[in-house]
């Protein structure tokens, strides 16, 4: 028997970057959470102790500010610039993966006008992207997350089997909620992904609205399939869906009724609903997921 190295990667996780564009009538925020990883030639710093080939995590730290000096545009491109550089300078690295989530901030109104440099952090979900290089090609992947979302009608649930540990009762009328994580891989290493993200989003916020669901299942579909129809660059899509139960509250005790007025707000446990709708004909993944 003899013992080998396995899989490995290593990089500088969550760098909080925070960039001010002050050129033009306002100023803009770009505020981002950026995670490197690397892989390659690293059998000698795990097994000999050599760090010849180890790029240090801080200078990859350093790299991702010094290269927002010049601007970071898209996340999506940062992510390509980011990766790309990482293994055209570095003989030792064979691939890189940089991870981007996008902390979103609304411009405040100050004055009755839009602020020049004020600004609120806003709640509606954040932008992440995922972009893996290997030397020959990128897969990269869009996304959001934290998305949290609610039809206060419109939503059933009921024909499930019951068997002896069965309590839950079928509703016509419920509270569906859930706070959307959804990963979509692109088929293209160019896009105009500012208005793939754009469209991505509002299809999805659509589908939602839009769905008579008999289970938050057939939401997830339908976001993904509209998802799907309406941006080519995209060929698959991954969710995962907390069910954020909503209980209806017995007020009996109280002398009330409830006509799916007042509820109870569940933090856990949540059922979670997770799947992938993607096309027939998609390209294979390679190492985009993994
Ligand atoms: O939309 C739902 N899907 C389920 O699988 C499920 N299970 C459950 O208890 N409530 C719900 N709701």
């Amino acid at each position: 028997m003899a013992i080998v190295l396995g899989d490995n990667r290593y990089g500088k996780a969550e760098n909080r970057l925070v960039r001010v564009d002050r050129d033009g009538d306002e100023h803009r925020i770009t505020d981002l959470t950026v995670s490197v990883s690397l892989s390659g030639d690293m059998s000698d710093t795990h097994l000999t102790g050599a760090n010849d080939k180890v790029l240090a995590t801080d200078t990859q730290k350093n790299t991702v500010f010094a290269f927002a000096r010049d601007g970071i545009g898209e996340i999506e491109d940062f992510a390509l610039r980011l990766a790309r550089h990482f293994v055209s300078t570095q003989g030792s690295i064979h691939a890189a993966r940089v991870g981007i989530v996008a902390h979103p901030w609304e411009r405040l109104q100050v004055g009755g006008r839009p602020a020049h440099h004020s600004f609120a952090r806003s709640g509606a979900g954040t932008r992440t992207t995922r972009v893996t290089y290997d030397g020959e090609r990128a897969w990269v992947l869009g996304g959001v997350e934290d998305l949290t979302v609610l039809n206060s009608t419109g939503s059933e649930f009921w024909g499930f089997p019951r068997d002896e540990y069965t309590t839950l009762v079928e509703v016509k009328d419920r509270i569906l909620a859930t706070a959307v994580s959804a990963t979509w891989r692109y088929s293209v290493e160019e896009a105009d992904w500012a208005k793939a993200h754009e469209t991505a989003l509002a299809t999805l916020l659509d589908a939602f609205g839009g769905t008579h669901s008999q289970s938050l299942q057939q939401t997830l579909y339908a976001m993904g399939q509209a998802v799907l129809e309406a941006v080519p660059e995209i060929a698959e899509i991954r969710f995962a869906l907390p069910n954020k139960h909503h209980f209806l509250v017995d007020l009996e005790p109280f002398g009330l009724d409830n006509p799916g007025e007042v509820f109870y707000a569940a933090d856990r446990p949540y059922g979670l609903i997770e799947g992938t709708v993607l096309r027939d004909d998609a390209p294979p993944a390679g190492p985009a997921w993994s």
